[in-house]
């Protein structure tokens, strides 16, 4: 089994992968600030025979998973942001500092649909671009949706956005404040997607597919106009194209891949663009 772990800064999520048939056995998460103890929602180190890592957790963090795993595991790979990886040039001016998450999305949304832009709505929402021919322009950050709700302090804090709403009912003005926080914490995250992908294209010239990943993606997806699909293994997927271990990964196939979603015309998107800004 092949264990892939991605340790955000609030929850690290894990799955194992069969070695021979590529299937995903299980997955699972713990809180990152939380040691894995038995008993917790953590694989069986018994059946791995290989780890792969991205991790934007605090240093000793990493070390501490690193140390564990090493005494119990044959082969364990770090992913680590560089300036060129599979066709991608980093675009940060340092591009170690470059989250390794989102590089590994960078790297996954280019190997499945050449350039496009890469949306990681976790902790914090990360927008980031590749061009075709490999070029990565960097990107945004934003807080994500729980982020947005805690700095509020409005005691709202523990009413989730229902992830089954539906994007109309939470793009309208609220009427109580749990309602009036939830939905303009959506409606900051959603426009500002919505806007970013609309300029970039527009200055770039090209219409990108858009991929959607991280926590949030479903809620977040029903309220992104333009066509995208949702990945939720993208940054694991970066982590098959970095270091590829099964016959399937080795041939560029990565698990649970979407079909690539068919970007609108940059004329439509040039369109929406100046409409916006007459309002
Ligand atoms: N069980 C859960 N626990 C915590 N957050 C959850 C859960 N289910 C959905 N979420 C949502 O997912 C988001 C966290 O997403 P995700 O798991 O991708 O991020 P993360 O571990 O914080 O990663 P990163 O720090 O890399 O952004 C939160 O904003 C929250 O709204
Ligand atoms: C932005 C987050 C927290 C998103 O998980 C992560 O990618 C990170 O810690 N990045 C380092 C800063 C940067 O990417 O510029
Ligand atoms: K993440």
């Amino acid at each position: 089994m092949i264990l892939d772990l991605d340790i955000g800064n609030t929850l690290s999520k894990w799955r194992l992968k069969d070695a021979d048939s590529s299937e995903i056995r299980s997955r699972g998460a713990v809180w990152t600030r939380e040691e894995w103890r038995p008993g917790s929602d953590i694989p069986d180190l018994d059946v791995v025979e290989a780890v792969r890592i991205s991790s934007v957790a605090r240093k000793a963090v990493l070390e501490e998973t690193v140390s564990l795993l090493r005494h119990r595991v044959g082969v364990v790979h770090v992913a680590r942001s560089t300036p060129e990886s599979l066709g991608v040039t980093n675009g940060y001016e340092e591009p170690e500092r470059l989250g390794v998450d989102r590089w590994l999305g960078a790297l996954a949304g280019y190997q499945l649909a050449g350039g496009c832009c890469a949306v990681d709505c976790g902790s914090a929402i990360t927008i980031d671009f590749v061009l075709p021919g490999g070029r990565h322009l960097g990107g945004y950050i934003l807080p994500g949706l729980r982020l947005m709700k805690e700095s509020l302090k409005l005691g709202t804090r523990n009413v989730a956005i229902d992830p089954d709403s539906e994007a109309e009912e939470l793009l309208a003005p609220g009427r109580r404040t749990v309602e009036a926080v939830n939905h303009g914490i959506y409606m900051a995250a959603v426009s500002a997607i919505n806007r970013v992908y609309a300029e970039v294209c527009d200055s770039e010239g090209v219409a990108l597919p858009l991929l959607l990943t991280g926590g949030d993606a479903r809620v977040v997806s029903r309220g992104i106009q333009v066509p995208h699909a949702v990945w939720p293994d993208m940054v694991y997927g970066g982590l098959e194209a970095c270091f590829p271990l099964t016959a399937a990964e080795r041939a560029g196939r990565m698990s649970g891949a979407p079909r690539v979603p068919s970007p609108v015309s940059l004329e439509k998107i040039r369109a929406g663009l100046a409409f916006s800004m007459l309002l």
